[in-house]
């Protein structure tokens, strides 16, 4: 995240850091969510790579052990069959990814709920996007996670040509555009939206502008979660 995260406001569910082996030691690539107890849900951007995976789930500091964390294989990738890594801008970010074991599931690792098939939601609906992100362009992963307050931007503001223009769709959902904004790593992590007082996990952090993380007009770019319901449940049953 490039700025100060909003202090104090928890959301609920996991937090989870995919990570890749690499010389030997495991590396934060990338965010999910859990969304079973046995699968997480990410960005296909994360995933189109193959390499040996783990997801640590109830991890708060990237770089301590504070024995909330739970370390679990990845046993098979679902990447949306439309998904084109030379193409993000078509949308389809999104994967599914089965874990070689069950989590445990309490006050560090709750599931993420998941909208309706379909919902829009409206301008400035309020939402929280966590990630240990970069806290800088260019500057490195935040050890902690923090959270930022990202309203909804809705589309029709959001695909203005000042704007993302024709680069977003309707299969995505722009939010931020103020001071802060997601960044490189907080790919895959959920934006959590406050619906009727509930949340659930509306977005999936795709991209930013490529000109920063936080510039004016590109507020950050998420995989609408309501518009794959249908893959997602066709996946995972
Ligand atoms: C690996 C990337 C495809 C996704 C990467 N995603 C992220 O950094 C995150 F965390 F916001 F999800 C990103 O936005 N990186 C920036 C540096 C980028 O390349 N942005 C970008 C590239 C192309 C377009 C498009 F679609 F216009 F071609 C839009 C944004």
């Amino acid at each position: 995240l490039c700025q100060e995260g909003t202090k104090g406001h928890t959301v609920p569910h996991a937090q989870i850091s995919l990570q890749y082996l690499s010389g030997g030691s495991y590396y934060h690539t990338c965010r999910s969510s859990l969304v079973m107890r046995v699968w997480v849900k990410t960005v296909a951007h994360c995933v189109d790579k193959t390499r040996t995976r783990q997801v640590v789930l109830g991890d708060h500091n990237l770089y301590v052990s504070e024995g909330s964390e739970q370390v679990v294989g990845v046993s098979q990738v679902y990447i949306h069959p439309n998904w084109n890594p030379n193409n993000i801008a078509k949308g389809y970010d999104i994967a599914l990814l089965r874990l070689s074991s069950e989590v445990t599931l309490n006050s560090y690792v709750q599931l993420a709920s998941l909208p309706p098939s379909g919902q829009i939601l409206p301008n400035n609906n309020p939402c929280y996007i966590t990630g240990w992100g970069l806290t800088q362009p260019g500057g490195q992963l935040s050890p902690t996670l923090k959270q930022a307050y990202l309203p909804i931007v809705d589309y029709s503001i959001c695909s203005r040509s000042d704007w993302w223009g024709s680069t977003v769709k309707t299969t995505m959902v722009c939010a931020g555009g103020g001071s802060d904004s997601g960044c490189q790593g907080d790919s895959g992590g959920p934006l959590n939206c406050q619906v009727n007082g509930k949340y659930s996990v509306h977005g999936v952090t795709s991209f930013v502008s490529s000109l920063g993380c936080n510039t004016v007009r590109k507020p950050t770019v998420f995989t609408r979660v309501s518009a794959y319901i249908s893959w997602l449940e066709g996946v995972s049953i």
